[in-house]
């Protein structure tokens, strides 16, 4: 008997999402193959990020973000801000990375993303390292910086973002050793005493338009560095955030968000190709 499923296609800044709703009615189970399937843009629907959507014990609701290779990772910034949208109303919410609260706006929406988090354990590394300026380099990218803003990011200042070949150099650092649950990585360039411009190859999905974690992580280096004044105008290739943090606190990221369409596709399609 197949299961006629309905999803919501949304982005943030291009970073586009197919939204799965099980808050009412139960999903059948959610496997990396079948989010996997889902995500390919020849023979599925397409998207950088799965969102699935459930009842929470402890919030108003539980995010889960399945990577377009299947992957399930702890956050998302772009889709929180969409889900926001979607809501509607403001609520905190439970994710893999902690309670994050959404307060959408018109067109939009501003979440407190938590608390950054900057210890090598908590990135995490394979090993005790300096995080602020890392003793390591790939090729002309060194010295980053690394966060976790409930997903784990790699900071590189350079001269000029676009000048750098993240679709090479991103893989590699994202399956480096050094990173034992990968990580995102990111390049950015100063544009301002305030504004920054910023590249991502993120862990599981690759290059894309926009990466909400990135910009938050991105903008928190760069403050914690003196480069920039919060709050910080980052532009990524779908658009700008801003992004708001002071050391101690917590991350205010603001931006735009919206709906593409609404579909529903038939699980089995899925479930059975995927060797579920
Ligand atoms: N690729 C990320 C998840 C999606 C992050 C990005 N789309 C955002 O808006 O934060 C990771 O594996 O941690």
């Amino acid at each position: 008997m197949t299961q006629t499923i309905a999803f919501i296609k949304m982005h943030g800044l291009g970073n586009d999402f197919v939204v799965l709703d099980a808050r009412l009615t139960p999903l059948p189970q959610m496997t990396p193959h079948i989010a996997r399937a889902l995500g390919d843009r020849r023979t599925g629907i397409g998207f950088d990020q799965l969102v699935l959507l459930e009842p929470s014990e402890t919030q108003a609701f539980r995010m889960r973000i399945f990577n377009s290779d299947g992957s399930e990772v702890e956050a998302c910034g772009n889709a929180a801000r969409a889900v926001a949208l979607l809501h509607s109303e403001p609520a905190v919410i439970e994710t893999g990375g902690g309670p994050i609260a959404l307060e959408p706006l018109d067109g939009g929406a501003r979440v407190d993303m938590g608390a950054p988090r900057f210890d090598w354990d908590a990135i995490p590394l394979a090993y005790p390292m300096d995080t602020v300026t890392m003793p390591v380099a790939w090729e002309n990218l060194e010295a980053p910086m690394a966060v976790n803003v409930g997903n784990p990011h790699v900071i590189f200042f350079v001269d000029d973002a676009d000048a750098v070949p993240l679709e090479t150099l991103g893989p590699v650092i994202e399956h480096d050793p050094l990173f034992p649950e990968r990580v995102n990585v990111n390049v950015a360039s100063l544009a301002g005493s305030d504004h920054l411009k910023l590249r991502v190859w993120e862990r599981g999905a690759g290059l894309t338009r926009a990466c909400g974690t990135g910009a938050c992580a991105t903008a928190v280096a760069a403050i914690r560095r003196g480069l920039v004044a919060s709050p910080v105008r980052v532009t990524l290739p779908g658009g700008d955030l801003v992004i708001a943090w002071a050391p101690g606190g917590t991350i205010l990221m603001s931006g735009p968000a919206a709906e593409s369409y609404r579909g529903t596709f038939d699980w089995d399609d899925y479930a059975a190709g995927a060797g579920a």
